[in-house]
């Protein structure tokens, strides 16, 4: 009997897109691939591209560290021996998702590796794969443990998800999402700076309070953000505005803070993609142009696409 190899390719995500704090998100068409197999000598790990000889490659790498909180919650026994080979294109701690992205790779590919998908989903055609070691574990479950190991659900839920998603916790069983589909017309573009802020350094700078005023105008605005992003772009520039987090975190990341203020002046909607520091821009034929005027050598361009479809596992 062979022991099965699984792939999971998981998109990168822009949370918050201005108004939607810890709630808004958009997966884009940049990918990480995660290979995992139950076999080898011990937890082995290889990354090629983003966090190559940076991250961990042994127990305390956040794949691996997921896939164990996984298997423990499903009650699948853990595996001696875990190959992974990670091919990474999400920078990290940039404010592109990229944690969000391996604690949904890691979710889905200890799922599949206990045999634990539900039968609709379920890789077992192949019959020289074991019988399931856990009891199926959901769509749901994988949504739940993604956000409890993340700490917010608004880039894990774009993450599984694909497209927009607005995500919500509370009161009651587990977090909610409701996935829409972007307009065709919504171009996202990321302007990546060389320098990342940890998302947690970034919501230590957050206050514990707002003014009323500033919360009632955020509501507003993300409630027109979900017209913007699905129905009427051309509301994007008002419906990107935010008062909760970007200017809170500005001592953080000012390039970046100076790079919204200075595109949003021009015409072009942009706004901290999640913790940042990337800046993410809406464009148009037009605006793209000014874009790449504005924002000078530092930055990356990388215009990018809405991913449709979410995370998902194949047989390696
Ligand atoms: N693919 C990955 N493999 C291993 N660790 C990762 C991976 N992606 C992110 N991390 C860990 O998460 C940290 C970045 O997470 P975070 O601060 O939430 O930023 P981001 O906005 O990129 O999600 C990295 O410094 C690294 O420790
Ligand atoms: N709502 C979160 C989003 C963090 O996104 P990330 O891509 O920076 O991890 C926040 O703003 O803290």
């Amino acid at each position: 009997m062979s022991t099965p190899a699984f792939t999971a390719r998981v998109p990168a995500t822009s949370a918050n897109l201005g108004p939607g704090f810890d709630a808004l998100g958009l997966a884009l068409t940049l990918y990480d691939e995660v290979t995992a197999a139950t076999t080898g000598n011990g937890v082995t790990v290889e990354v090629i591209g983003e966090g190559a000889g940076e991250v961990p490659a042994d127990e305390r790498h956040l794949v691996v560290r997921t896939m164990r909180a996984a298997w423990d919650r499903m009650g699948a026994a853990q595996p001696e021996n875990l190959t992974l080979r990670c091919h990474n294109r999400i920078p990290h701690g940039r404010g592109l998702g990229s944690s969000s992205a391996a604690i949904c790779a890691g979710i889905l590919l200890a799922r599949a590796l206990a045999g634990a998908e539900p039968e609709d989903t379920r890789h077992r055609a192949d019959a020289k794969l074991s019988a399931p070691s856990a009891k199926p574990f959901s769509d749901q479950d994988v949504y739940a443990l993604a956000d409890e190991l993340e700490g917010h659900p608004d880039n894990v839920a774009p993450c599984l998800a694909g497209g927009f998603t607005i995500a919500w916790r509370g009161p009651g069983a587990g977090p909610g999402l409701a996935r829409l589909e972007p307009s065709p017309e919504i171009r996202p573009v990321a302007l990546v700076p060389g320098t990342r802020l940890l998302t947690e350094t970034a919501r230590g700078l957050l206050p514990a309070a707002v003014p009323h005023a500033d919360a009632a105008a955020n509501a507003g605005r993300a409630a027109l953000l979900v017209a913007a992003l699905t129905q009427r772009p051309d509301l994007l520039l008002p419906a990107t505005e935010d008062r909760l987090h970007q200017d809170y975190r500005e001592p953080g990341m000012p390039d970046t803070l100076d790079l919204v203020r200075r595109l949003r002046a021009r015409g072009v909607p942009a706004v901290v993609s999640g913790a940042g520091p990337t800046v993410l821009a809406f464009s148009s034929g037009e605006t793209l142009d000014s874009i790449a005027s504005e924002v000078g050598n530092a930055w990356h361009i990388q215009p990018l696409n809405v991913d449709r479809d979410g995370a998902h596992v194949l047989f390696a």
